[in-house]
């Protein structure tokens, strides 16, 4: 069985504390919005996609147990929270994407009832998660073809992998590691590495924990053990996701992409990005136009709660960093496999 990060039952949203990974395997409940943001800034529950899930379904949540007396208060009431939701975490482009669709059904819904607004908005949460899903599957499948490409007809593979975009950082099956999946599944992957990911371990906590899981042959190394490996290993591509692409392909990704990207290109590595053609944010020209969230100094400086760090020393922790298009060999979407040049003219594609 694989694993789940979000449960959603008759109005009740549960998520796994991802920051009890993987020690503890326990649930928590998300009753509102004030908890959905709770849950999305503190980390427990991350990735892209399943961020911007969760963010939405505990607007769902909230509306159920609200009295509305008008159309426009509750419009507002929506708009507001969706908002705030938003601004917990600010680099990833999904829960701005998701947030704006819900806001133009809330505007386009003719009465005001609750009932049907919460059945709309359910509806379409719903849908979210199914097309999250299949459309990890074909990023997979894609993914897998394009890595292929860099070895003999029935040769193996060995893939490299930063942060966590499994099962646990979308709705199901994942992005860069639904590409891992697909590789695995297909008998053609010989080895898979992870990274640590640090300050905040979402490759050894999270990633491993799903290659565990999974069965699939990995291991884990130090974000500073990338460039051995790659003289080591004779790696084939490396594989990461992505928080936000911008329309000329620069990439945000999880704090470490970007040394890892320079690497690869040195050793002559493919480097792939894998995300849905949501995360495209074809408004912004370039990955300069793109909010790097910076956060707390523990996440640094400890480990759990023990202090690692010298106490007194500054620390400076952003969350992501931009990877330059031109370091990128393909972005892998469900729509298909891009080279950032090509990636430019779908922008007139968005959307169909
Ligand atoms: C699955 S999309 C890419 C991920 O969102 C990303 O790189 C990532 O894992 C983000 O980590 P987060 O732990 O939410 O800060």
């Amino acid at each position: 069985m694989t694993l789940k990060s979000i449960k959603y039952e008759s109005g009740k949203l549960e998520i796994l504390n991802q920051l009890l990974l993987p020690a503890h395997s326990q649930y928590i409940e998300v009753k509102g919005v004030e908890d959905g943001w709770r849950a999305i800034h503190k980390m427990q529950v991350r990735g892209a996609p399943a961020i911007a899930i969760v963010g939405c379904l505990s607007l769902a949540v909230e509306i159920q147990s609200e009295v509305f007396t008008n159309k426009k208060t509750l419009r507002q009431e929506v708009e507001g929270k969706l908002n705030y939701l938003v601004s917990a975490r600010p680099t990833a482009v999904n829960m701005k994407l998701a947030a704006d669709e819900l806001i133009s059904l809330v505007n386009s819904l003719d009465k005001d009832e609750k009932v049907r607004l919460v059945g709309v908005f359910l509806k379409s949460i719903e849908a979210m998660l199914e097309k999250d899903i299949a459309d990890n599957r074909a990023i997979g499948d894609a993914g897998a073809k394009a890595v292929l490409s860099h070895c003999s007809v029935d040769g193996l593979v060995r893939v490299l992998t930063h942060c966590n975009t499994g099962s646990l950082a979308t709705a199901g099956y994942g992005t860069a590691l639904g590409v891992v999946r697909s590789l695995h599944s297909a008998n053609r992957l010989e080895h898979v590495y992870c990274t640590e990911t640090r300050p905040y371990n979402q490759g050894a906590r999270l990633t491993a924990y799903e290659l565990v899981h999974e069965k699939i042959p990995a291991t884990l190394i130090c974000d500073s053990m990338v460039s051995a490996l790659m003289r080591a290993r004779n790696i084939t591509a490396v594989i990461v996701g992505a928080d936000r692409v911008a329309a000329n392909g620069d990439t945000a990704n999880k704090i470490g992409t970007y040394q890892i990207a320079v690497v690869a290109k040195y050793h002559g590595v493919p480097f792939y990005v894998a995300a849905p053609f949501t995360s495209i944010d074809f408004a912004i020209p370039s990955g300069e136009h793109i909010v790097i969230e910076e956060r707390p100094e523990k996440e640094m400086t400890h480990v759990g709660d023990m202090r690692i760090a010298t106490p007194g020393i500054s620390c400076w922790n952003p969350a992501f960093d931009i990877t330059p298009s031109r370091l990128i060999t393909a972005i892998i979407t469900e729509r298909g496999v891009f080279t950032p040049e090509e990636l430019k003219q779908q922008k007139n594609c968005v959307g169909s």
